[in-house]
């Protein structure tokens, strides 16, 4: 089985080391040898440790469309010229493994139809959370089952950056430039820390959990580079640690089994210490799924990484081939049930919000009577500090997004309310059966 690799950066090199250390084992796994036929650099004159310089090309558009390769695996990443090698690849009988979350996330569409009419595989465990095993749990494992629910880490960069803010006290930059040497942020960290890699990774796994089309214009989305050391604190006070999460929910509605739609999101948010993601520590990823008979499922692992990230490459390549021996092609997505993905404003979540206040008699009316006005219902009120240095710190219960962001709207033009210091959304009210 001859196989062509597109990019040999951090996780295409990993591939080309596993294939060539585990060269024995992968033949017997699929039957017959994976042989590197040939792989597409930018820069060819670059040395790499144990890549054969006879395989190195620059021609990628050649690679993928030559006759005696079998398998293209893509670990470029970007959307150009990314999807026009895989298609190119997939049109001319091939079949595909990517790690490409941007590119399923945007344009997955053309890329399934593609390998719908070609008959071609087209697998991506590793493009979320890396080396864990949960694109095919969802796909296959759960298949029979109805998920209500995917709340996870998926981001190893953003991760490890709160979590050295909330442990080491560290600042955000410091902790950024750490998570980048270690090879976790993408190679413009914007795709991490505004929440674009999370938010990719949100699309992909509510459209494989629910069945339905979604694209990461469709995910509201929100990064950490404003969460403030006060709010890390503030989350600390609390009993809480922030993380940014992913959040991809089933919405019911009063009488359809479907629901009335699908909740896709990706922010930062305060959960209890207690919640089992809080005790996920520097670049890893766990996700949650919940579904209706399976129950809670829990999800841990490494998500970033050369190394993690090529052995979910490899599993990928391992399962194509023994299609390709087998003659059968694996499971192509189905996205019949068309869920509508609904606007945040109807997604009904808690915050926590942190005033900077004038101490004196009225005020916590006046605050009270802004979130009563919206209908929004207090579950937690205490002050902190007094005089000039008086704040509130209030928590809510769940509310549509909408009613909470007009109170924060309110508050801001109350003349007793110095400055909104804080406002977090809290997750993990449920805690997993
Ligand atoms: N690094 C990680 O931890 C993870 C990465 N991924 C995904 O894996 C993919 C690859 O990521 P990395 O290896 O980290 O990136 P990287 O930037 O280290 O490697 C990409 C390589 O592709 C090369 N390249 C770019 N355009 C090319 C072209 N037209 N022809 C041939 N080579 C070309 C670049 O020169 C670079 O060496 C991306 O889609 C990324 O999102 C997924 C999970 C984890
Ligand atoms: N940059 C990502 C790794 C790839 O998915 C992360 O930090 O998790
Ligand atoms: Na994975």
């Amino acid at each position: 089985m001859r196989v062509a690799l597109l990019g040999c950066g951090v996780v295409g090199s990993e591939v080309v080391r596993l294939l060539r250390e585990q060269a024995d084992d992968l033949a017997a796994r699929v039957g017959t040898p994976l042989e590197l036929a040939g792989i597409a650099v930018r820069r060819p004159e670059r040395v790499r440790a144990g890549v054969d310089p006879a395989l190195v090309t620059t021609d990628a558009q050649g690679l993928v469309t030559r006759d005696d390769v079998d398998i293209v695996i893509e670990v470029i990443g970007g959307i150009e010229p990314a999807r026009t090698l895989m298609l190119e690849a997939m049109k001319t009988g091939k079949s595909v493994v990517t790690a490409n979350k941007a590119l399923l996330a945007e344009d997955g569409a053309t890329l399934f139809a593609a390998a719908r009419e070609y008959g071609a595989d087209l697998y991506y465990e590793a493009s979320v959370a890396g080396a864990i095993p949960l694109l095919r749990p969802l796909r296959e494992s759960l298949v029979g089952d109805h998920v209500h629910r995917v709340l996870g880490i998926v981001n190893g960069t953003t991760n490890y950056i709160l979590d050295q803010m909330d442990s080491a006290g560290a600042g955000f930059n410091e902790a950024l430039e750490e998570a980048q040497s270690l090879g976790y942020a993408e190679a413009d960290p914007t795709a991490d820390v505004e929440g674009f890699d999370a938010a990719a990774k949100a699309a992909i796994l509510a459209q494989l959990a629910f069945h339905t089309p979604v694209t990461a214009a469709d995910v509201h989305r929100e990064g950490i580079t404003e969460v403030s050391a006060a709010d890390v604190a503030g989350a600390t006070g609390m009993d809480c640690v922030v993380k940014l999460l992913a959040i991809c929910e089933r919405v019911p509605s009063d009488d359809g089994r479907n629901g009335r739609g699908v909740s896709v999101r990706v922010y930062p948010a305060m959960i209890p210490r207690t919640h089992p993601l809080a005790s996920v520590r520097e670049a890893y990823n766990a996700v949650f799924v919940e579904a209706e008979s399976a129950g809670s499922l829990m999800f841990y692992g490494a998500g970033a990484g050369g190394a993690p990230t090529a052995s979910a490459v490899l599993g990928d390549l391992v399962a194509v081939a023994r299609n390709v021996v087998g003659g059968t092609p694996g499971p192509v997505e189905v996205t019949y049930a068309k869920l509508p993905v609904l606007p945040m404003g109807e997604t009904v979540t808690r915050y926590y919000i942190h005033l900077d206040v004038t101490d004196e008699a009225g005020v916590l009316a006046a605050v009270a009577a802004e979130f009563a006005r919206h209908e929004v219902s207090i579950q937690a009120v205490r002050q902190v500090g007094l005089g000039e240095e008086a704040q509130l710190v209030v928590v809510t219960h769940r509310a549509p997004d909408a009613a909470l962001s007009a109170v924060v709207e309110g508050l801001r033009g109350l003349d007793s309310v110095r400055e909104v210091a804080s406002v977090m959304r809290v997750e993990g009210e449920e805690t997993p059966r």
